[in-house]
Order: structure tokens, then C-alpha cells, then sequence
């Protein structure tokens, strides 16, 4: 497993034709093993932008490449070798075991019908499963997991797809503090490049190298946390008055919000 240097050039999307762009052309380079994260209010594009990078939704102009490889010009099968993605969308796989889901994330390294598990993919199941605490649940069904505990399963069932590019929207939805806590370590711990949504500014900050701020379908900001998020920048996107504190005795940056003319919520 080896991290893939992302770079993203000229990128846009829209539904249709005639329709809206509901992604301007976008661009930016994100080395390998690096966490970015994307921020920006609701409908800003941040789930457009991720699905055109785990190549779900074709790009209307412009290219995401791996390594320099455009992933339209790999078969659906390399992608899902080097790009694996956790989506907000609640699985449906009811009836299946928390084994047998983590599992899942071997599919495209099977090849024909049967395609027997080999001895290196349990060991890879068995890992994924640890790595998320999971290994007590494994014979459980989906159906009866609490939302943090299944968004968890689908994290692990990632990690087995043994990716080079993780895509994560939202991953802390559902989770309690702990577990968004653990989740978050992961995230900086994994040898891997991540590109990951997230709504609260302050962990994206603690958590990634560089973020990406959107309105509208446009960037209105790439680089390292403290640049991005600046109190200027943050106001005008999310159409609040943000300030930006130092917390003791760390003296770290920590963002608060407020309605414009209204004291200060956190
Ligand atoms: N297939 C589609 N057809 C038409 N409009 C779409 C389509 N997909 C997304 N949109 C619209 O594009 C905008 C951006 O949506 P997107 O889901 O990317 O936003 P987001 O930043 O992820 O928002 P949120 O924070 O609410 O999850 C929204 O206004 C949404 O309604």
C-alpha cells in the first residue's frame, strides 16, 4: 500500500446540458500522504467535487489524475484498486455480517466468479477490522449496529480495499466524541493520501495538511489551515462573524462563530 500524489486540473461539473455548473473549474495538487479537507457551507460542492474524485460522476471539463495517470483512462477495477471511498449514504446490507462487509473491500483484487479469499486477505480483513475496534462486532449483522458503529464498518471495509487515495464525506457523522476523536487519529496516522469533507472547521483544522474552501462551486481558498481559515475568509463563506482564538495553555488557533450583530455562539 503506497499513498498516490493527487493533482486536479481545470475541473468542473454540472448536472446536464443547459444546466447549472455546480462545480467551477477547479485545480490544485495535494502530495502523496497528504490530508486535505474540504470545507464550505451546505451545497457549496463539496460531495460534487468528492464524487468526481473517486471517479462516480465524469468530469465536464478538466482531469484528476493519480500519480500524473488520468483515472478515466484506467478500467473501473485499477480505480477501485487505488481510490476507495466512505459515503454519507447509509449502506443497505442488512442481512450481511461486519466480517463479511470489511470483506467487501477485497473485491477488486477477486478474480472470476468464486474468487476464494486468500490467506492475505483475511489477514487484511482481520487488520481493518482492528484498526476500527470492530473485531467484537465481526459476527454481527449490519442491521443491528448503532450509525456510529456502522460508519466505522464502512471505514474499515476502505481500509481493506488497501487504497492508495481515500475519499471520506463526512466521516465523523454519527460519531460520538471518542469516536470522532479515534476516526481523526486515524485519519493523520494512515499512510495513505486522504481527501476528506468536514463540516467543523476546527477539527479540520487539527486534522489536515491543507484545506480546500468552497462557495458555490467555486474555491475560494487551498492551502494550510491557518491560511485558509482566516476570520476574513470564513465570514464571507459561511455568512457569519467568525474569530479566530488561542486556546490555553496550548496557544493553538481555535475558530468561534456568531450571527452578524448577535453575541457570540461556539
Ligand atoms: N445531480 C444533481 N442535479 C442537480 N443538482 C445537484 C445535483 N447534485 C448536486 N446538486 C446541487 O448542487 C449543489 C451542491 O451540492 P453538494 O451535495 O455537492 O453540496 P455539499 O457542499 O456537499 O453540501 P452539504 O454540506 O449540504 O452536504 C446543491 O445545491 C445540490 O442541490
Amino acid at each position: 500500500m503506497s499513498a498516490a500524489a493527487l493533482s486536479v486540473r481545470d475541473l468542473s461539473w454540472s448536472p446536464g446540458r443547459g444546466t447549472d455548473t455546480l462545480l467551477h473549474p477547479t485545480s490544485f495538487t495535494l502530495g502523496a500522504g497528504r490530508v486535505l479537507g474540504i470545507v464550505g457551507p451546505n451545497g457549496a460542492g463539496k460531495t460534487t467535487l468528492l464524487r468526481l474524485l473517486y471517479r462516480f460522476n465524469r468530469p465536464l471539463t478538466g482531469q484528476v489524475c493519480l500519480d500524473d495517470t488520468d483515472i478515466w483512462g484506467l478500467s473501473a477495477r485499477a480505480v477501485a484498486q487505488q481510490i476507495a471511498a466512505v459515503l454519507q449514504e447509509q449502506p443497505s446490507d442488512f442481512a450481511l455480517t461486519i466480517g463479511e462487509i470489511v470483506a467487501l473491500g477485497r473485491t477488486p483484487y477477486r478474480r472470476g466468479f468464486a474468487g476464494n479469499t486468500g490467506s492475505r486477505d483475511q489477514e487484511i480483513i482481520d487488520q481493518a477490522l482492528a484498526r476500527l475496534d470492530l473485531h467484537g462486532l465481526a459476527n454481527r449483522h449490519l442491521g443491528t449496529l448503532s450509525g456510529g458503529e456502522r460508519q466505522r464498518v464502512m471505514v474499515a471495509r476502505a481500509l481493506a480495499q488497501e487504497p492508495r487515495l481515500l475519499i471520506l464525506d463526512e466521516p465523523t457523522n454519527h460519531l460520538d466524541i471518542r469516536h470522532q476523536l479515534e476516526v481523526l487519529d486515524l485519519i493523520r496516522n494512515l499512510p495513505l493520501t486522504i481527501v476528506t469533507s468536514l463540516h467543523d472547521l476546527n477539527l479540520a483544522a487539527g486534522v489536515c495538511d491543507d484545506i480546500l474552501l468552497l462557495r458555490a462551486g467555486e474555491t475560494i481558498g487551498f492551502g494550510p489551515p491557518d491560511q485558509v481559515l482566516s476570520e476574513a475568509a470564513v465570514s464571507d463563506a459561511f455568512q457569519v462573524t467568525a474569530r479566530r482564538e488561542r486556546l490555553a495553555p496550548s496557544n493553538a488557533g481555535h475558530l468561534t462563530f456568531h450571527l452578524p450583530n448577535k453575541e457570540p455562539h461556539i
